[in-house]
């Protein structure tokens, strides 16, 4: 396989260690996702989804084990370095949109581009180009309430693209949704994440769109099972 853009080796995650409530939550997790690929992470309620998902977004750090993004190995690196590499190679996408409330869609988008360093122009063509994408270019100017559940998440798609990251990640990104509209937004997502080479973690309870993906990783009992 290509070099992989997110490798996993040897994660152990446990809280409350050596107090009452100690839970082993991850035991020696490996995994590797090559550049491009779409890969299901599905598990039982409190298996420690959250948990793999925030290690491999350096929101949090494992025990022991390692965690390498584009070849770089940040385990042990300043909060500085893991804050750079978030904001410009990793997406993030909740089972809530956590849009801005007081900005319209478009400035939801814009706004981490700014941040980011891009221009304003260009970030604000950005914004439509991928509102576009998954076809509300139409809802562009309006505030988050304005829109529906299933558009919401369609922006906070576009907001995770919107620094053109190399590794996706998402914790039930359809998981606050009815059936037919997380289908929908699973297929908007599926179109804006195809042929970018970009690569996706996507935990989902829905085995039928995890089924649609490129391959179905089971974490069971704290470790990668499929
Ligand atoms: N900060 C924490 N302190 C103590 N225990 C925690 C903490 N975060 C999570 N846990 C526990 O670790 C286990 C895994 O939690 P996690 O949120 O990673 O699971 P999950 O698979 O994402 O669950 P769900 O599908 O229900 O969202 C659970 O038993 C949870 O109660």
């Amino acid at each position: 396989m290509n070099d992989p853009i997110l490798r996993l080796e040897g994660l152990t995650k446990t809280y409350n260690r050596g107090k009452p409530g100690e839970v082993q939550v991850l035991r020696d997790v490996d995994l590797a996702l090559a550049p491009g690929e779409v890969a299901a992470l599905v598990a039982p309620s409190g298996a420690g989804k959250s948990t793999l998902l925030h290690i491999a977004g350096l929101l949090d750090t494992p025990d022991a084990g390692r965690v390498v993004i584009g070849g770089q190995d940040m385990t042990g690196t300043s909060d500085r370095a893991r804050t750079a590499m978030r904001r410009r190679d990793i997406g993030f996408i909740y089972q809530f949109h956590h849009l801005l409330p007081e900005f319209s869609a478009a400035e939801n988008i814009v706004l981490p581009q700014l941040a980011n360093g891009t221009g304003a122009d260009e970030a604000r063509a950005r914004a439509e180009d991928l509102l576009d994408r998954v076809g509300i270019k139409p809802r562009a100017m309006h505030r988050p309430a304005a829109l529906s559940g299933g558009e919401q998440q369609r922006v906070a798609f576009c907001r995770a693209l919107a620094n053109g990251p190399r590794l996706l990640l998402a914790d039930e990104p359809t998981g606050n949704l009815d059936p037919a509209t997380s289908e929908q937004v699973f297929a908007a997502l599926m179109e804006l994440v195809s042929g970018t080479g970009l690569s996706a973690l996507i935990a989902t309870h829905n085995m039928e769109l995890a089924a649609r993906m490129d391959r179905m990783l089971r974490l069971e009992e704290g470790q990668i099972v499929g």
